[in-house]
């Protein structure tokens, strides 16, 4: 369970993270949603430690981000960044075995490379998986990303914006993909996503940000109504139930 009290993040004189108490759902998909600097990233990267809070407690699985080691944390919680810095020219396999360091420390076993194999094939790398990153496309670099951090193998997933980059049937493929880690695999992951359609048909669980607090949470049924993304986005959203899926529509 990934529980954040009294979360706060300040640059100067403004909040961006304003005092978020919020215990994210164990199992199933959490995806964050909101307007454009909202602190949706912000409060990811204050999750899963890459970025410092400026007060309030994170505790994953009761372990606090700011005292556990780094080894520790990294066997329980993957973090796909949106602003992945390269400092060596990497394959895909590379980059891909690199996500099992939590596990093998530099030394991967027959069981690390097997979980590498399966990444690369679960997000169709195949015949990729020897090009250099900087030999990608942007989506394809952005898969590679993605199969790194399903390699590290943790309870807890985070992806900030997972599908950038991607197109239709990759985004698809993507979010077929992390509903069958969290069906089968049983775990929970939790991301920002941009395209209301796709949060509101994969998750389980929605979460709206606006000006740096958590604006309204619950089932997708529960927040694709006009009312509440009118409060989130200020944008008149119609919603539609086809079968059995809400789903926006905001292009005019
Ligand atoms: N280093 C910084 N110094 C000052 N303000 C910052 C800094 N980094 C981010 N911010 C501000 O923090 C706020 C939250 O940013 P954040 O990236 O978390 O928003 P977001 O909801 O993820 O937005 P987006 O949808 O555009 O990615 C923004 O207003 C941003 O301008």
């Amino acid at each position: 369970m990934i529980e954040a009290k009294n979360v706060t993040k300040r640059y100067g004189g403004s909040l961006v993270v304003d005092d978020v108490t919020l215990t994210l759902p164990v199992g199933g998909i959490t995806s964050i949603i909101g307007p454009n600097g909202a602190g949706k990233s912000t409060l990811l990267s204050m999750i899963s430690r890459v970025m410092p809070m400026s007060s309030g407690v994170v505790l994953v699985d009761g372990l606090d981000v700011r005292t556990t080691p780094g080894d520790v944390l990294a066997r329980k919680l993957a973090i796909l960044r949106q602003d992945n810095h390269l400092t060596s020219r990497l394959t895909v396999r590379e980059l891909v075995t690199f996500g099992r360091y939590p596990h093998s420390k530099g030394r991967p076993t027959v069981v690390d490379r097997e979980h590498v194999e399966r990444a690369i094939q679960h997000m169709g790398l195949e015949a990729l998986s020897e090009r250099f990153l900087d030999e990608l496309s942007g989506g394809q670099r952005q898969r590679a990303f993605v199969a790194m951090v399903l390699c590290q193998d943790t309870d807890h997933v985070l992806l900030d914006e997972p599908l950038n980059g991607l197109d239709l049937k990759h985004s698809v493929a993507m979010m077929k993909q992390l509903r069958t880690a969290v069906d089968s695999l049983k775990k929970s992951i939790v991301m920002v996503l941009h395209d209301l359609n796709f949060a509101s048909c994969y998750s389980d669980h929605l979460i709206a940000m606006r000006d740096g607090k958590v604006a309204f949470q619950g089932r997708p049924q529960d927040i694709m109504r006009p009312d509440i993304l009118r409060a989130v986005y200020d944008l008149d959203i119609s919603i539609q139930c086809i079968d059995g899926d809400w789903i926006a529509t905001h292009y005019r």
